[in-house]
This record gives structure tokens, C-alpha cells and sequence, in this order.
């Protein structure tokens, strides 16, 4: 993905029509299929003074996608009276600094840090081991196996990056369900005594925080369910999965 910043300044007059026109061009815009996502800003200090910002699925897409494309023409008779107030029009590539400030608590903090996601795995496992169906799968695990979910669980939900430290992070976690043959209906049975055990050691309930936390976790089943299986071929390495309060962008492959 790459992000195009295109900076205006248009007279402070034509403020409204400019921003009506692009209310308008952003229908086409929205419906081009390279662009991801994009946002007007209007500066506070110097009136007439916009920032767009579109994130495309690739430089290249846009513009030999999108300019060549069947959305480009109506995108562009809107905005066109305008081209001559473009002050900088470039594309940016993010870097790995990035973050959501403090504003916004991480998941992890939400559910009461590492102490209470021990108590989540701590209490799961012992159903785990006690459940006819997906015991087996359990029978030999690690004595320690709940503290390094609840490691793997903290890092995910943006704690401390202590799993990927002491535990080896992604290739460890995968080796560990390579070959072992997960059913369906053992997926969702760990699926479902996990939930039980957020509620039995009183995570919180409210709907924001559950609904990530289930995301999370259906995403992480899913996988688990698919890399178990013989024969799969899962990426040896891939980075981290981070884990916010957030919808989960589609999953490109290669990207
Ligand atoms: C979100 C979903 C899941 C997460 C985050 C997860 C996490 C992990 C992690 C971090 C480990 C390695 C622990 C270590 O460092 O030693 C592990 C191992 C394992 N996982 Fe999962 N897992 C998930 C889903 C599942 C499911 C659905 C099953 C089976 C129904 C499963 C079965 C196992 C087994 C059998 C091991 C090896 C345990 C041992 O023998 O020590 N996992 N898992």
C-alpha cells in the first residue's frame, strides 16, 4: 500500500465548493478498486489550506489503474478546477513507525495485563485438559503451555513483545501445530471454552472489547486450524499479529 498526500490551498472564498466538489469525486474514488481509503483535512490555521490523503493498493495501481481506469473521468471532472491550487502531490511509503497514542487503550490493558490473561489461560487449560474432545490434543503439553499463550495472547493485544523474546515468536507458535491434525469440531470446542473461561475469570464483558477479543480468536483458530493440517504449507516466518479494537483489513497475499 502507498500513501498519496496532495496539499491545496485554495482561496478561502471557494472553501465550500471545494469541499463539495470533492464530497462529490469521492463517490468514483470510493469505488475505484485501488484506492483503500482516503481523507479531507481542512487546516485550522490558515483557512483554504487542505490535505488529501488516499491510500492506494500500490503507486503503480494508481496511476496506471485508476487514471486509466472507469472511475478516473467522473473523479476528475469534479476536481479539475482545482488542479492549478495543488501545492505537493507525491506518494509516501509508510514506515515501521506507526502507532495509535495513548488516547486508546491496547487490548491488553483493557483486560487487565498479563496478570489477568494468566488467570484466562490458566482457567482454560484446565478445561482444555478436562474436555474429552480436545484434551487428547493437550495430553503432553508444556507445564508452562498457559503462560506462553497468555505471553503469545499479551503480545498480540499490544503488551510486551515477551513472547517473540523468550518463546520465538511466530515460528515457534507454529512448529507447535504443524502436523497435529485439528478437526473442525475441536477448533471451535477450544474456541468455545476459551469464551467460557474469559467469563469465568470475569475479562471484561463489554461488547467493544469482547467483539475484538472473538475476532482475534476466530482468526487465530482459523489458522491454527488450517496450518495443523497435513500437508500444509504455512510462511515459515511472518511478522506478529497485532491485534486493536478495529475491523481486520482483507488478507492480500504477498503483501
Ligand atoms: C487463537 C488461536 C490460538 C492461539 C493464539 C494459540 C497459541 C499457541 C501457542 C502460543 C502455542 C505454543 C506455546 C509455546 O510457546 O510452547 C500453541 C501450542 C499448541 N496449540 Fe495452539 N493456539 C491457538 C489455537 C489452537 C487450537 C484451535 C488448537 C487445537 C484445537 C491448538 C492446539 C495447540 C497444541 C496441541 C499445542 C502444543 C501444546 C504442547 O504440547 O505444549 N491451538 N498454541
Amino acid at each position: 500500500m502507498i500513501v498519496e498526500y496532495i496539499r491545496y490551498r485554495v482561496p478561502a472564498e471557494q472553501a465550500g465548493a471545494f469541499e463539495a466538489a470533492y464530497a462529490r469525486a469521492a463517490v468514483p474514488l470510493a469505488a475505484a478498486p485501488q484506492c483503500v481509503d482516503y481523507e479531507l483535512s481542512r487546516c485550522v490555521d490558515e483557512p483554504g489550506v487542505y490535505v488529501l490523503r488516499i491510500t492506494w493498493t500500490s503507486a503503480e495501481d494508481h496511476r496506471d489503474g485508476f487514471r486509466r481506469g472507469e472511475h478516473f473521468a467522473a473523479f476528475f471532472a469534479e476536481i479539475k478546477p482545482y488542479v492549478e491550487r495543488i501545492e505537493e502531490m507525491r506518494h509516501y511509503e509508510r514506515t515501521a513507525v506507526a502507532g495509535s497514542g495513548s488516547s486508546v487503550p491496547t487490548l491488553y490493558a483493557w483486560a487487565g495485563g498479563a496478570e489477568a490473561l494468566e488467570r484466562l489461560t490458566d482457567a482454560f487449560y484446565a478445561k482444555v485438559l478436562a474436555d474429552d474432545l480436545v484434551g487428547p490434543l493437550f495430553a503432553h503439553m508444556d507445564a508452562g503451555h498457559p503462560r506462553y499463550v497468555a505471553l503469545w495472547l499479551g503480545e498480540v493485544f499490544g503488551g510486551p513483545s515477551a513472547y517473540s523474546e523468550t518463546r520465538g515468536g511466530y515460528r515457534h507458535m507454529l512448529a507447535q501445530h504443524l502436523g497435529k491434525a485439528i478437526t473442525e469440531p475441536q477448533h471451535r470446542r477450544w474456541a468455545a471454552l476459551l469464551m467460557d473461561a474469559a467469563d469465568d475469570v470475569g475479562l471484561p464483558d463489554d461488547p467493544e472489547f469482547r467483539a475484538a477479543f472473538a475476532s482475534y480468536i476466530e482468526w487465530g483458530t482459523r489458522l491454527a486450524l488450517g496450518n495443523s493440517q497435513p500437508g500444509a504449507q504455512p510462511p515459515p516466518s511472518a511478522p506478529m499479529p497485532h491485534w486493536g479494537w478495529g475491523v481486520a483489513p482483507p488478507y492480500v497475499p504477498g503483501t
